[in-house]
């Protein structure tokens, strides 16, 4: 049910954030109130906002078709765009249709709930950290802040994810989880041979899939998209992320350190894979996490579901030492932990690649 207060452009900010993240209604719940302006907070600088002039027509992220896995070439486009772009999409990846459609409704569903059964999984209600409803990114870090909800599901075991995910969508996100997992498996095996890593088993898979996160994400229509962003620029902390994106479109990725950006456009079927600050500091830069954001929509709700593949947050994470096998290369990146360096990346608001310094030499 929408909320009954009117909102407007000069409502006091106390009142929006009452109703957004202590009532638990979500930036959904402002859309649906039937506000026709932006509220000032969600107003983002000039800088941030997303121009269509600054999206490079034309250009596009590879699409590779991983249908014959004993292809040679398929490997090389795969590390070349992990080089290059830092993004791909792949299709014929195995994952089943269905499971991808049935993760997809379950989003719908989630975030169709009453705000007070989504509330029960807010910051200050949820029984566990590792289930956590929320808006915007770190609203409380955040000058401007962010058109989206979402609810953030970190994988510990089968039974706490029966016990403690939400009913509308746990066995959906478990599944979709438990079949990308032979894929993403498979890309990191293709993505560490050419850094001279050739065994992935033990050790080496716990800092590149130790841990799992899965974010719902929800955009709900904006009455100013060109005010705001439904996500600021951002590079992911993880090794890698597979993104389902559904149809609508609004991802857009910088292309290779100039001031342009590109957009992904969604291919029905696909995944996105893009490469996360952890892979970037075990590959000493080799394959590039790269920025990006997402559009706030005027028209159409949005939704995605990014996998965040990661190291787990006790390890400690530097560059491979194969990748230094050939000489004269010198490490870029220290020895960090990675929970700390997540917690470096939470305590501020998206602010583009800054976060990889955290690590660097
Ligand atoms: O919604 C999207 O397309 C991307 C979301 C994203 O970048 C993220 O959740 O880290
Ligand atoms: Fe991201």
């Amino acid at each position: 049910m929408a909320p009954t207060i009117a909102i407007t452009t000069n409502t006091e900010p106390s009142k929006v954030t009452e109703l957004v993240l202590n009532k638990g209604f979500g930036v959904k719940g402002l859309s649906e109130s039937g506000i026709t302006c932006l509220p000032n907070q969600y107003i983002q600088p000039l800088e941030e906002r997303i121009t269509v002039s600054e999206a490079m027509p034309g250009g596009s992220i590879p699409i590779i078709d991983m249908s014959n896995w004993d292809d040679l070439k398929m490997e090389e486009l795969i590390c070349d765009a992990a080089e290059k772009w830092g993004f791909f999409q792949i299709v014929n990846h195995g994952v089943p249709i269905q499971v991808l459609e049935k993760v997809q409704e379950a989003t719908h569903r989630f975030f169709g709930l009453p705000a007070e059964e989504k509330n029960k999984y807010s910051k200050e209600n949820s029984v566990s950290n590792n289930v956590r409803y929320g808006t915007s990114f770190t609203p409380q870090a955040e000058n401007a802040l962010e058109w989206k909800d979402y609810l953030s599901l970190f994988y510990v075991s089968d039974d706490e994810a029966s016990a403690l995910w939400p009913a509308a969508c746990k066995d959906e996100a478990l599944e979709y989880m438990k079949k990308t997992e032979l894929v993403i498996k498979r890309l990191l095996g293709v993505l560490m041979r050419r850094l001279n890593v050739t065994e992935i088993a033990g050790e080496k898979e716990n800092l590149l899939i130790g841990s799992k996160r899965i974010n719902l994400n929800y955009y709900p229509i904006c009455p100013n998209p060109e005010l705001t962003v439904g996500v600021g620029r951002h590079s992911d902390v993880s090794t890698l992320t597979i993104l389902l994106q559904d149809e609508i479109g609004g991802l857009y990725v910088r292309v290779e350190e100039s001031d342009n950006w590109i957009h992904v456009p969604p291919v029905k079927g696909s995944l996105v894979i893009n490469v996360g600050d952890a892979l970037q500091i075990m590959s000493n830069g080799r394959y590039k996490s790269v920025e990006h954001r997402v559009a706030a929509n005027g028209k159409s709700e949005r939704i995605s579901v990014p996998i965040f593949v990661n190291p787990r947050p006790e390890d400690m994470i530097c560059p491979f030492p194969e990748v230094f096998a050939a000489g004269g290369e010198e490490a870029i990146y220290k020895k960090v932990l990675y929970s700390d360096y997540v917690k470096h990346f939470f305590r501020k608001a998206h602010d583009g690649k800054r976060t990889v310094d955290f690590a660097k030499i």
